[in-house]
């Protein structure tokens, strides 16, 4: 299907190559869908919500509230990513995987909790293997619930104060990276405030030492919405479907899934470079390109859904765009 795929591409009007990007997208679709007509259908956005133990030794800018509060936003429509999927007519569902909250009943939230926030990995792992466990099945049930509705792209975003402080240790563990290399600023730390993070995760290290097995990385430094992501690409990818991957957070969780299943990286489409510093290192090591560099670095799943219209465009290309013989346009000069 491949070379069939890449011969209808070079024979659309347009010089070899010239739509770039979209041309790699057009072909990574249709293999995956193995047609030469690939369809985006039911696309939807799931954020997954965490709280962290980590985020009392003073590592976020923002206080572990506000993890709760954007997850109202998210349910009262008015975070970013809610904008965003309503331009682009994306199914936006939010999952409470562990928020220190007791939220009403909502048509668009999930109950997915597995304890209120995980423990301080300061002082102890962030959470023992049958929470792990249970983040892995819950977010798979999940995953298929949207794939038996029709869904076939699919993008996780997150929410959790404290949250890169978890992904930044998964990312030096998994990557054998030190932690300097892939470590951020977060929510917009200050130089000191950032040299204490660097200094409490530097201690972390020492705690628990290095490993290089994803589960147990998980388990040690969580979160809850790290781990439901996770399971929920290795989900996507059973039924088939297209992964969109947003910022530093979710590249993490893609680092853990794609080392129990390599083969997740056919369907894992890159949205965007976000600002956040280990980002760009994380997906060097990955070798994969973004498809958008616009210095956001908000996490929700905001670089999926705008995204999104792209993946489209290279899609409706390849479906409708005319070939040199359709419109009678003359190839190279020989
Ligand atoms: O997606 C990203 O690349 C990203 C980069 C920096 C911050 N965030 C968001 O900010 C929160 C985590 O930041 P922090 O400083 O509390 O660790 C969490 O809710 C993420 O969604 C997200
Ligand atoms: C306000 C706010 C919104 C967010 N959305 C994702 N992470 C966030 C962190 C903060 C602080």
């Amino acid at each position: 299907m491949k070379e069939e795929l890449q011969q209808k591409i070079d024979l659309k009007t347009k010089p070899q190559g010239a739509l770039g990007k979209l041309e790699q997208l057009a072909l990574q679709i249709g293999t995956v869908q193995n047609t030469l007509s690939p369809v985006l259908t039911k696309p939807a956005i799931v954020v997954f919500a965490g709280d962290h133990g980590i985020a009392k030794s003073g590592v976020s800018a923002y206080p572990q509230e506000v993890t709760y509060q954007m997850v109202l936003n998210f349910l009262n429509e008015g975070a970013a990513i809610n904008v965003f999927c309503k331009q682009h007519q994306i199914n936006l569902l939010i999952a409470d995987t562990g928020v220190n909250f007791s939220f009403k009943p909502h048509e668009k939230l999930i109950r997915a909790k597995v304890e209120k926030g995980t423990r301080n990995f300061l002082e102890e792992p962030a959470m023992n293997i049958h929470e792990l466990e249970n983040c892995l099945t819950q977010s798979e049930k999940i995953v298929n619930d949207l794939h038996a509705g029709g869904c076939n792209i699919i993008g996780f975003g997150e929410m959790g104060i404290g949250n890169t402080s978890a992904a930044t240790m998964i990312m030096s563990n998994l990557c054998g990276l030190p932690i300097e290399s892939c470590v951020g600023r977060g929510t917009a730390l200050n130089d000191e405030q950032f040299a204490h993070k660097i200094s409490i995760l530097k201690q972390c290290e020492l705690r628990h030492g290095r490993s290089k097995d994803p589960v147990a990385v998980l388990q040690t430094y969580g979160g809850f919405e790290i781990a439901h992501i996770t399971g929920a690409m290795l989900a996507a990818y059973e039924n088939n479907m297209l992964i969109m991957v947003d910022g530093f957070i979710a590249t993490a969780a893609y680092l853990a899934a794609l080392m129990i299943n390599p083969l997740l990286q056919n369907n894992a489409i890159f949205c965007h470079l976000s600002d956040e510093s280990g980002h760009r290192q994380l997906l060097k090591y990955l070798g994969v390109e973004p498809i958008l560099s616009l210095n956001m670095r908000l996490g929700e799943g905001t670089g999926c859904a705008v995204a999104y219209p792209i993946i489209q465009s290279a899609v409706a290309f390849l479906n409708e765009m005319a070939s040199f013989e359709n419109a009678g346009v003359s190839t190279k000069a020989s």
